[in-house]
């Protein structure tokens, strides 16, 4: 059934939702947990309801764990405290008209009959059930103007079988649900008018119980217990109905088959008792949980619990524990059921005019009979006088002994006869024989009736009977100073209970506050860290910001330099230009341009070595040298250039090729100092326009055009007398562009005439992308001859 959907009562009225109550009692070490030397784990703090049990066997675990519940009783608790502060105020709600169960949980052995049932005969020692008895015949004999109706029943779960333990003949029992509740037809219910039928109802019950001897425990209950007790109560004045129903379960203990050392019988008991309780810690954390599905089907125990967790009862669960370390894994699974059930939420109703109340069938009842019995009465009365008139001897009779028990009955009917016999004296009628038979067979049928009658009374006094009526015995059962102590010792319940209500709240509250006070410092550390972080990112943005104009100057400067860097290339390079165009001989030119080659490596231009007459073998010399892999250039290795530049005798060989590096036999001196000759103004303009540069060289491209085009156009003019261009000699403006010296990376300035010339270097500064291989190595500067 499902926790939301609860069974409505039967013209209830109801209250708000209330959750189930939860005790922990811990119970004393026993001589056994003494004797063996088993540390006690177990720390009870009854002012606040807080239990704590300390974990000694798993050192890697948390050490301790704290559990908070309504009220905790440590071992000192007397049972009289536990009922006062506990049951008391739960058995008063009963006899307003509430669903009550009070059920005692735990691991066997822990104290579930002492707290329920507690020591017979001994009034300190005495348990939750004894005393409830004595709060309920207290109120009764209390309660002016009310009639009660006591009825009590006690059944037992053993091995999943519902057993009367009133009648333990009786058939096999069952549990059905009705809209007021789960009911046990068939279950004998005793009807008791007083605390003593009660206690006689508990014994016999107990007697019938099944207990049996575990390890754990010499008296081991071997079932779950429940005693059932049901109060209907009557406003006589307005005629009002209202039932109580209390429900106490002493549940069969949990328990493990190595400890318990059970036998095979009492292991099979144990299998179907833990198969109980643990349906019922499904049924415990379902409804924790909000579950939509309760499974109560699981167990007998749980049907039976039904209306006590997640339905319209006052409910209070005892969780009874040990303190020793031998039971710590027990101990801490009782403990958290007992904090899953603290969230079961009840919808507590008040059975008031249930239509089921035998209270009401019986006064119905009574009536009935009443009414039947007074015209009787009345008849018979009449009837005795008129026989009593017509006799003319009045035959001596002897009375009948009257079964009636009702007294006033008796009397009125004595009375009555008496009135009629002295009537019938008075008159002293003449004997008649016919007189006689006729008052034979009317005295015959008065007889009849008085038996009848006398049957109807008897049944109107045991109908009356089982109803007792308030107020009576008051002073007979308890003093007005017991009376006194009693309210007392309830104020001083209620005071205790507000205590730790508040002791919690005040814990919690604090709890509270030093979270708040936590999270602020942490906050306030907070924003100290992002100050700090903000301030340090500000300092980084202003060194960025420092660094990126400091940047943007270098670059300037940077600029500015390689433009002025460039312009006195581009004056050096027309310069030269000049010179070469000017006064270069023509044949040295050509040499020069085909020997002229870019070297990739170094990015520098480079003279070819010549290539040497090579012996052929014949006694011949080749002019050509003979290529290892014809049109690749040969591999230079770093050390062979490390070694061409130094000027160790062993780095000949690596200079063979570097024919200009070879210093030569100067030959004797053919020629004049050169004297500047005079030049024509004509020449000399053409000269100065063709070093007119102006300040600022612009390097856009339009501008390097017409400087290039300039440049060719010198070049051309002055090679035009040269030898002509072939596909195998390179062309003038190819010459003109090889003889550059500087690293064009730097200049980056395009060389003129870069579309003709697939040795010169690129204007990107990079190798462009190869061209289909020639029939001589131009790489390396290779021409054909
Ligand atoms: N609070 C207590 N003060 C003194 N003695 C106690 C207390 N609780 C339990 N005991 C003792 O511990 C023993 C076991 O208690 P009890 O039989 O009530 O356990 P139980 O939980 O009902 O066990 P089982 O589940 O096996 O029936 C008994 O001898 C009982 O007197």
């Amino acid at each position: 059934m499902s926790a939301k959907s609860k069974r409505p009562g039967t013209a209830n009225s109801q209250t708000p939702n209330e959750c189930v109550q939860v005790v922990v009692r811990c119970r004393p070490m026993s001589n056994r947990e003494r004797t063996e030397g088993s540390p006690e784990v177990v720390n009870v703090y009854p002012n606040r309801g807080v239990v704590e049990l300390q974990n000694l066997v798993d050192v890697n675990k948390e050490q301790r764990k704290v559990f908070t519940y309504d009220a905790a009783y440590d071992a000192s608790a007397t049972q009289t405290t536990l009922y006062h502060e506990v049951v008391f105020p739960l058995v008063s709600s009963v006899l307003d008209g509430f669903n009550g169960c009070i059920f005692a949980y735990g691991q066997t052995g822990t104290g579930k009959t002492f707290t329920m049932e507690g020591v017979r005969n001994n009034d300190d020692l005495m348990g939750i059930i004894p005393r409830t008895f004595e709060q309920i015949w207290l109120h009764i004999n209390r309660t002016e103007n009310f009639q009660f109706l006591v009825d009590v029943s006690y059944l037992e779960i053993y091995m999943e079988e519902l057993r009367d333990l009133l009648k333990p003949n009786s058939k096999h029992l069952e549990v059905r649900e009705r809209g007021s509740g789960v009911y046990v037809p068939n279950l004998h219910a005793i009807n008791c008018k007083s605390v003593d039928d009660m206690t006689n109802v508990m014994k016999v019950g107990n007697k019938n119980r099944t207990v049996g001897f575990t390890n754990m425990n010499e008296h081991s209950s071997r079932s779950h217990a429940i005693f059932m007790i049901k109060i209907e109560m009557c406003d006589t004045e307005t005629n009002t109905i209202k039932v109580g129903k209390l429900n106490l379960i002493d549940l069969a203990g949990s328990e493990r088959q190595s400890k318990t050392g059970a036998s095979a019988e009492r292991l099979k008991e144990a299998s179907k008792i833990n198969l109980a309780l643990s349906s019922l810690g499904n049924v415990i954390s379902a409804l924790a949980e909000n579950s939509p599905h309760v499974p109560y089907r699981d167990s007998k125990l749980t049907r039976l619990l039904q209306d006590s967790l997640g339905g319209n009862s006052k409910t209070i669960m005892i969780a009874n524990i040990g303190p020793s370390n031998y039971n710590y894994n027990e101990t801490l699974t009782t403990l958290r059921y007992a904090q899953r059930a603290k969230n079961i939420q009840n919808q507590p109703i008040k059975n008031e005019d249930p239509q089921d109340a035998k209270l009401k069938e019986y006064q119905a009842e009574i009536e009935r009979l009443k009414r039947l019995i007074a015209p009787q009465q009345q008849q018979r009365t009449e009837k005795l006088a008129a026989a009593a008139k017509k006799r003319v001897k009045k035959p001596k009779r002897e009375p009948t002994q009257r079964e009636l028990p009702d007294s006033v009955t008796q009397e009125q009917l004595q009375a009555a006869e008496d009135e009629a016999e002295s009537e019938a004296d008075e008159s002293e009628p003449e004997s008649d024989k016919e007189n006689e038979a006729e008052v034979a067979k009317s005295s015959e049928q008065l007889e009849r009736e008085r038996i009848e009658n006398a049957k109807l009374a008897a049944k109107l006094a045991e109908l009356e009977g089982q109803l007792v009526r308030g107020g009576k015995n008051l002073l007979d059962t308890y003093s007005e100073r017991q009376i006194e102590l009693e309210k007392k010792l309830v104020e001083i319940a209620e005071r205790k209970k507000r205590e730790i209500e508040i002791q919690q709240q005040l814990e919690l509250q604090e709890e509270t506050t030093l979270e708040i006070r936590e999270r602020n410092v942490s906050l306030e550390q907070e924003v100290e860290l992002k100050k700090r972080k903000l301030s340090k990112c500000y300092a980084k943005y202003l060194a960025l910001q420092q660094e990126l104009n400091d940047c943007k100057h270098d670059h300037n400067q940077d600029l500015r330099e390689l433009e002025m860097a460039q312009n006195e290339l581009v004056k050096e390079l027309k310069r030269q230009l000049l010179i070469i165009d000017n006064f270069v001989p023509i044949e040295v030119k050509q040499r020069l341009y085909t020997q002229a080659k870019y070297d990739e490596e170094q990015e520098e231009w480079k003279f070819a070595s010549l290539p040497l007459p090579i012996n052929a073998g014949d006694g011949k010399f080749s002019s050509r040298r003979p290529v290892s892999h014809p049109q690749r250039r040969r591999p230079i290795s770093e050390y062979a250039l490390q070694e061409a530049k130094s000027s160790a005798p062993s780095a000949l060989r690596f200079k063979s090729e570097n024919i200009v590096s070879y210093e030569l036999d100067m030959p004797c001196r053919t020629t004049q100092e050169y004297k500047t000759p005079k030049v024509s103004a004509s020449l000399q303009a053409v000269l100065a326009q063709a070093m007119e540069t102006g300040d600022d060289i612009d390097i856009v491209d339009t501008h390097t055009k017409s400087l290039r085009s300039r440049l060719e156009n010198i070049i051309n003019g002055n090679a035009s007398g040269g030898a002509a261009s072939t596909d195998d000699t390179p062309s003038t403006e190819g010459a003109a562009s090889n003889v550059r010296t500087v690293k064009s990376t730097r200049s980056g300035l395009p060389s003129p005439g870069s579309a003709l010339d697939s040795n010169r270097r690129p204007t990107t500064g990079r190798v462009p992308p190869k061209k289909p291989a020639s029939a001589y190595p131009k790489a390396r500067g290779l021409v054909n001859k």
